[in-house]
């Protein structure tokens, strides 16, 4: 009998979501072992939202701060803030904000051995509570660092963030519709490891979209965030990104890489999972209601993104991961193709 690969399943150790609950920082920091002073990273936007509430829960739990704000999240940018945090000689590290803030805090104390809490600031993608980081490098896609010891979610602080950010989320949570889909064509066609516990949860998230986008319409932020956060332990569990990340994500790598800075990660990523959905021979059409009520893009217009780059995106994204069997390895894309497909989802 063959014996399976081992992989490691590696979660966070406490999560708390609360309401008006930023005031708690400091104790949720202190219950997850002796802190006397921790190194921060945040944005601009984001330090002007809640600084004055961190800083003051902190130093009412006699936990003194260090503030960073990195410009992004390139390689150069994690290596300077990196080089500031290392001389804090802080007990952990926190990363506040978007994917962007959490993910440099996510890597940068993986670098520095030290354990880090994630606090997402609005709900826009499933890196909140995994050990996976997406930082602009050689590799398009996200690397394996440390899953957060602690998560800390303010619900309040993310219904006040930008409208669109949550209606990323959403585009982050179809997208497990078609990363699953890939997932299984994966273990038929390669036969490769398959989480069935894994993907159910993975797929969980994004029927719990469907289901609240059908009933009212526009979906519960709460349940968002806890959907997001059970897609980013569903990649905990499989040990990779795969229940999370299929063919929709290489096509939204692929428009990093042809036009950056154009359109949020999980707007790209919904739009992705109705192009490969119709590929897969999925209901194309409903994960596009589901995205219209939530608020999401639909169409490459929404988001400034030329007709040209979608297809060109659709002919390239398989080869940025080329491990990684999904939907475009059976499709073969060429420019014809692609035109089509896009035209024929009204995505251009
Ligand atoms: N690790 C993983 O598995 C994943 C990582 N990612 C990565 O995450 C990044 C995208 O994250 P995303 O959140 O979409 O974008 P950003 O983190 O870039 O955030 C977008 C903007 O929203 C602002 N913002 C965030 N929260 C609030 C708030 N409450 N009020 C006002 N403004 C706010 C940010 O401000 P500020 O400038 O202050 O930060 C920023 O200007 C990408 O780099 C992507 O690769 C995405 C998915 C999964
Ligand atoms: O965004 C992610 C999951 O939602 C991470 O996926 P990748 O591993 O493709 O970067
Ligand atoms: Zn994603």
């Amino acid at each position: 009998m063959r014996n399976s690969p081992s992989h490691t399943m590696e979660l966070p150790r406490l999560i708390v979501v609360g309401e008006k609950n930023i005031g708690g920082f400091g104790k949720f920091l202190q219950n997850l072992g002796p802190t006397k002073k921790v190194s921060i990273i945040a944005g601009n936007h984001v330090q002007k939202i809640i600084r004055v509430k961190i800083s003051k829960s902190l130093s009412d739990s006699k936990i003194k701060a260090v503030w960073h704000s990195p410009k992004t999240n390139d390689e150069k940018s994690i290596g300077m803030v990196e080089s500031q945090v290392r001389k804090d000689r802080s007990d952990l590290i926190v990363g506040i904000g978007g994917g962007r803030s959490v993910d440099v805090a996510k890597m940068i104390s993986y670098n520095l051995d030290k354990p880090f809490v994630s606090v997402p600031t609005a709900a826009s993608h499933d890196g909140i509570a995994s050990p996976f980081v997406s930082v602009k490098g050689e590799k398009p896609h996200s690397l394996v660092a440390t899953a957060p010891l602690g998560v800390f979610v303010d619900i309040d602080v993310i219904k006040r963030a930008p409208k669109k950010l949550l209606a990323s989320g959403c585009g982050d949570l179809v997208a497990k519709i078609t990363a699953v889909k890939d997932w299984q064509l994966g273990r038929d066609n390669t036969g490769e490891y398959y989480g069935r516990y894994s993907s159910n949860l993975a797929s969980m998230s994004a029927k719990i979209l469907l289901e609240a986008t059908e009933k009212k319409k526009r979906p519960d932020i709460r349940e968002i965030v806890e959907a997001l956060i059970s897609a980013g332990v569903a990649s905990c569990i499989a040990g990779s990104s795969r229940p999370c990340s299929g063919s929709e994500h290489l096509f939204s790598h692929a428009l990093d890489k042809l036009a950056p800075g154009i359109g949020l990660h999980g707007e790209k990523c919904g739009i992705g999972a109705i192009l490969m959905a119709k590929l897969q021979g999925q209901d194309w059409k409903k994960i596009a209601n589901t995205l219209k009520n939530a608020g999401a893009p639909t169409t490459a217009k929404q988001i400034g993104l030329k007709k040209q780059v979608v297809v060109e995106a659709l002919v390239i994204a398989q080869s940025l991961r080329p491990e990684r069997y999904t939907i475009l390895k059976q499709i073969k894309m060429t420019h014809k193709k692609a035109l089509e497909l896009a035209k024929s989802t009204n995505v251009i």
